[in-house]
């Protein structure tokens, strides 16, 4: 487990544009592992305020969506992490442009949005960052892929790295391959869930009980994650150990590559790719 810092790491404010689930889960792991105070995250949304309510509560942070507090808290904070939804980020990065000086860090998590179309919308060559996370940095698991842009300087990458460090595994990668990463860890968690789904129901339907069902799928891909850590084995090793020729397990396989599973799970990641390119079109139109 990560060490919790004694100093925190980050001392100044950092404001989440965006209180949503994403925004949610870096703002907790960040907090459990005390490398920010409470006091200095800053949360906007733009309606809902008992969701503002429900954040202040849970982690001491503050929450405005009234506009002179939201206009104030952007113009002022070093670090402001773009946290909407795509379809309202080309509206909140028009808006952002003209209240930011040089030095303020914009860190996109925004899926398909591009350096290049962030820093259209924004007007100018502002430095940013653009970070595909996924929900697991909630509990310091996360997997994030981070890409700069060149106006990034190295105390504001080490801010951002610092950020996204505090809540799991970071991986610096060229920009080009966001869209990749974002299909393999960015979505990936659901794909993982939706395996569960589907193993607590075959055991409900086999005649456990719901919460056995549920106890024991949890224990066995918490177990199998860690064995592929753990052991640095391949996770093709690790599957022909359970494999014995011809028993349960090989006849469990042999179905689900009838069902193509192998290339099933590739052309959902290609998918997923995809659509976040299709995303970043979108958001690149408004360019124009
Ligand atoms: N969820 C995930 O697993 C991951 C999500 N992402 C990315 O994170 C981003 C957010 O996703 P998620 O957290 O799931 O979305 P949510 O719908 O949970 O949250 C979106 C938030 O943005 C706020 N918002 C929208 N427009 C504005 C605005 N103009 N000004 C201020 N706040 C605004 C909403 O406020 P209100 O409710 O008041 O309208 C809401 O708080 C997406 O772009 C997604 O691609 C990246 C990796 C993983
Ligand atoms: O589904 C989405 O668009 C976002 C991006 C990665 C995870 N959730």
């Amino acid at each position: 487990m990560c060490q919790q810092p004694a100093i925190p790491l980050i001392n100044h404010n950092i404001v989440f544009y965006g209180a949503g689930s994403m925004a949610e889960a870096i703002v907790r792991g960040m907090i459990a592992r005390n490398v920010v105070e409470s006091g200095r995250i800053i949360m906007l949304n733009r309606s809902s305020s008992e969701r503002l309510a429900e954040l202040r509560s849970r982690y001491g942070v503050l929450g405005y969506n009234a506009p002179e507090s939201k206009l104030e808290a952007l113009r002022t904070a070093p670090v402001i992490v773009l946290a909407m939804k795509p379809k309202d980020a080309a509206e909140a990065l028009r808006t952002l442009g003209p209240l930011l000086s040089p030095d303020q860090l914009v860190i996109s998590v925004i899926a398909g949005l591009t350096i290049r179309t962030m820093q259209g919308l924004l007007g100018n060559p502002q430095p940013v960052v653009r970070s595909m996370p996924n929900t697991s940095s909630s509990i310091g698991l996360g997997a994030t892929g981070i890409a700069f842009s060149k106006e990034v300087g190295e105390e504001s990458r080490r801010t951002a790295l610092n950020i996204f460090e505090a809540v799991g595994l970071t991986a610096v990668i060229d920009e080009e391959r966001m869209e990749t990463l974002t299909g393999i860890s960015g979505s990936g968690p659901a794909y993982i869930y939706y395996m569960m789904e589907a193993m607590i129901a075959a055991g409900i339907r086999g005649g456990l009980p719901l919460e056995q069902s549920r106890e024991l799928t949890v224990q066995t891909v918490l177990g199998a994650a860690r064995m592929v850590q753990q052991t640095g084995e391949e996770p093709a090793a690790l599957r022909k150990k359970v494999t014995s020729p011809n028993g349960s397990t090989q006849a469990a396989i042999e179905v689900l590559e009838r069902g193509d599973f192998f290339e099933t799970v590739i052309s959902a990641v290609n998918r997923c790719a995809e659509r976040s390119r299709e995303m970043g079109s979108a958001l690149e139109k408004e360019l124009h």
